[in-house]
């Protein structure tokens, strides 16, 4: 099917009386890599959670590949394609690395060879020697790496990482980058939530700003870092911490 991978309609959030989000509209394209910005609160995690389907907007739609899932659970998007990674990884400590992604296989994308698709997600993220190890002795990189091969062993259109470099070493910032981004070269649309921004700057072809719940700027990375309003609202408050 041509056409987005995924589109925002017209998303609006409210807590109560309070508007986290919206309106939104936002179009992710086959294959691209966009990253997502915006100071603390601006309603980042809240959009992917729309995406995701974890929150059900009160106003707008979410389509992906075509078909409108804004009444689809998160489970039954992660079958059509649509895979999250989270800020904080909750891997299942007591089982191998291998055996954390045959769980994801089983419960999304279940088939015969379920074995040999998870050693080879293992390698593409270069934990395949750690593959027999409880997951709870991985160090903080590699639970990232397991993070993002759970996310990834079911086969998604779109991955949605989400703060996916949050307290790692520059060396290490580097190495997720490009797994990310030979990821992005199988055809793969990456959505990156990053507050480390030289990581998304060099990692997206598209950035969009947000700024209480609306996006601000929706341009290339050269433009999106020269833009007035940008600057204000988020690159000074990143100076300021
Ligand atoms: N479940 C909730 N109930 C009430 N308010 C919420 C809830 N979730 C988020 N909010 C509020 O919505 C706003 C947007 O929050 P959100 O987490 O989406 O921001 P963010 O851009 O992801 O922030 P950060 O960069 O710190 O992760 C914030 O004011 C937050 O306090």
């Amino acid at each position: 099917m041509s056409g987005p991978i995924l589109e925002v309609r017209g998303v609006e959030q409210r807590f109560g009386p309070f508007r986290a989000l919206g309106p939104v509209d936002l179009v992710l394209h086959r294959g691209e890599r966009l990253g997502i910005i915006g100071p603390n609160g601006s309603g980042k995690t809240t959009l992917i959670n729309c995406i995701s389907g974890t929150l059900r907007p009160q106003e707008g739609r979410v389509l992906f590949d075509g078909v409108d899932v804004t009444d689809v659970p998160p489970h039954r998007r992660a079958r059509m394609g649509l895979s999250r990674s989270f800020q904080i990884p909750k891997p299942f400590t007591g089982m191998t690395v291998l055996e954390n992604l045959l769980v994801p296989i089983d419960q999304i994308s279940p088939s015969a060879d379920a074995e040999d698709r998870a050693i080879a997600v293992l390698e593409s993220v270069g934990l395949q020697r750690r593959a027999a190890h409880e997951a709870g002795d991985l160090s903080q990189l590699e639970l990232r790496k397991l993070e993002l091969a759970r996310a990834l062993v079911v086969e998604p259109k779109v991955l949605v990482a989400d703060e996916a470099m949050a307290g790692l070493s520059e060396g290490e910032i580097d190495d997720v980058l490009a797994i990310l981004t030979r990821l992005s070269g199988t055809g793969i649309a990456v959505i990156m939530i990053e507050h480390i921004m030289h990581a998304v700057m060099r990692f997206s072809t598209r950035i969009v700003c947000f700024e209480t719940g609306r996006t601000i700027a929706d341009a290339a990375p050269d433009v999106i870092a020269a833009d007035p309003l940008v600057q204000k609202v988020y690159f000074g408050e990143q100076t300021r911490h």
